[in-house]
């Protein structure tokens, strides 16, 4: 019989893993932060969200032979120690970028709608090209809102697109993050977007970081605000999670507990790729597929107008009442973090027509 250790906040987990590969499996499902080596004595398999940090400390004499993330991120895991003893490991790739993308789309809409900026004159700077960032720039090519990229790996790599130096980012209307955090390297992401960026940026424009809280560094963002600056942030993630910059969540113009990939089919896709992972390693075939998982989703039809966007999404996606919910907790929020996304209330995916 499989020992399978699961984070609770991923969903699906006994409709997929209750009986792996014809066999029955033993599921426990644990709180995320509270996983330890104590849990795992004899566990075969680990599914983790981000929460989980997995490392040797964990890990150490434990049976575990697979460790699945359902994130996109992986900053979490130690990917050197699973290598270096043996264990696969599998993330979710991809599968919560809609979600995210979506996010930034809504994010932009409201950000234009309160400083009554026409999104026809306006330039994003996409920063990090990958998943997440080619599904905003997607979504922008529809809506005809001009965008910049920036990623020196992927330009490195040949990527036949065109980039543009951070530089010229830096000058954009709106800056839009989506690097993985890295913390020291050639493409370190800790506090790319720091002081002297900060201070750069025009006047009226908008940070959104939905990556990782400490690419943006946090108190450089509070100070230069604080100084005068008038800058707007959209933040989805906060250094050091569950704590929050009180001060700088105050100042953002909407702040969100890390949820911008949140929605419902990105947490099934992401339990669904380890499912797949899982039985392509022990050579199962997949006897569920995802779309029976999937929920159906009403979608937005855009009439082409980006005059009104925000309050033509809305119906399908309310950023103002995450903002809401995250503002409520006030000075709790480290305490109350977790609990906010482990309630989050059920969002779905609204723009498969585009
Ligand atoms: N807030 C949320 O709920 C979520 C946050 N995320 C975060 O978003 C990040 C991006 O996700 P994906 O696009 O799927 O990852 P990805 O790996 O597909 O793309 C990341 C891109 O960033 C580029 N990059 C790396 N270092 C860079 C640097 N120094 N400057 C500019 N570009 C750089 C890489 O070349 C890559 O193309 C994840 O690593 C995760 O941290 C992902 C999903 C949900
Ligand atoms: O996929 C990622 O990377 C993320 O940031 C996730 O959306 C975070 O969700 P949890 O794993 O913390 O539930």
């Amino acid at each position: 019989m499989w020992n399978i250790v699961a984070d609770e906040n991923m969903p699906l987990v006994k409709e997929l893993f209750a009986e792996f590969g014809g066999t029955p499996a033993q599921i426990k499902k644990l709180s995320g932060r509270c996983i330890t080596a104590k849990n795992l004595y004899k566990t075969d398999i680990l599914l983790v969200r981000s929460v989980t940090q997995v490392n040797q400390e964990l890990l150490k004499g434990s049976p575990v032979r697979f460790v699945g993330t359902a994130t996109i991120g992986t900053d979490h895991i130690d990917l050197d120690y699973l290598s270096q003893q043996g264990i696969e490991f599998s993330s979710a790739p991809g599968s919560n970028a809609q979600g995210v993308a979506e996010y930034v789309l809504t994010s932009i809409a409201y950000w234009a709608e309160k400083r009554h900026v026409d999104l026809n004159t306006i330039k994003v700077g996409i920063i990090g090209a990958g998943n997440v960032g080619s599904r905003v720039a997607k979504v922008l090519d529809t809506l005809g809102i001009d965008y910049l990229l920036n990623d020196p790996p992927l330009e490195a790599a040949g990527d036949a697109r065109s980039f543009v130096s951070l530089k010229e980012i830096n000058q954009c209307d709106v800056i839009s993050c989506h690097v993985p955090y890295i913390a020291s390297g050639q493409y370190a992401t800790y506090h790319l977007i720091d002081d002297a960026f900060l201070e750069a940026m025009p006047d009226q424009s908008l940070l959104i970081n939905s990556s990782r809280g400490a690419v943006l560094d946090n108190n450089a963002a509070f100070g230069i605000k604080y100084a005068g600056k008038s800058i707007d942030y959209i933040l989805d993630v906060w250094e050091d999670e569950p704590k929050v910059n009180i001060k700088l969540m105050d100042q953002a113009l909407i702040a969100t507990p890390h949820i911008a990939g949140y929605s419902q089919e990105g947490k099934i896709r992401g339990t669904y790729q380890l499912y797949q992972a899982l039985n392509q390693w022990q050579g199962f075939e997949n006897s569920i597929s995802l779309d029976e998982l999937l929920p159906q989703a009403p979608k937005w039809h855009w009439d082409g107008t980006i005059k009104g966007l925000y309050q033509s999404i809305k119906p399908y996606y309310d950023i103002e009442a995450d903002d809401h919910r995250m503002r409520q907790v006030g000075a709790n929020i480290e305490q109350k973090f977790d609990f906010l996304r482990k309630t989050y209330p059920q969002r779905l995916e609204f723009l498969d027509t585009l």
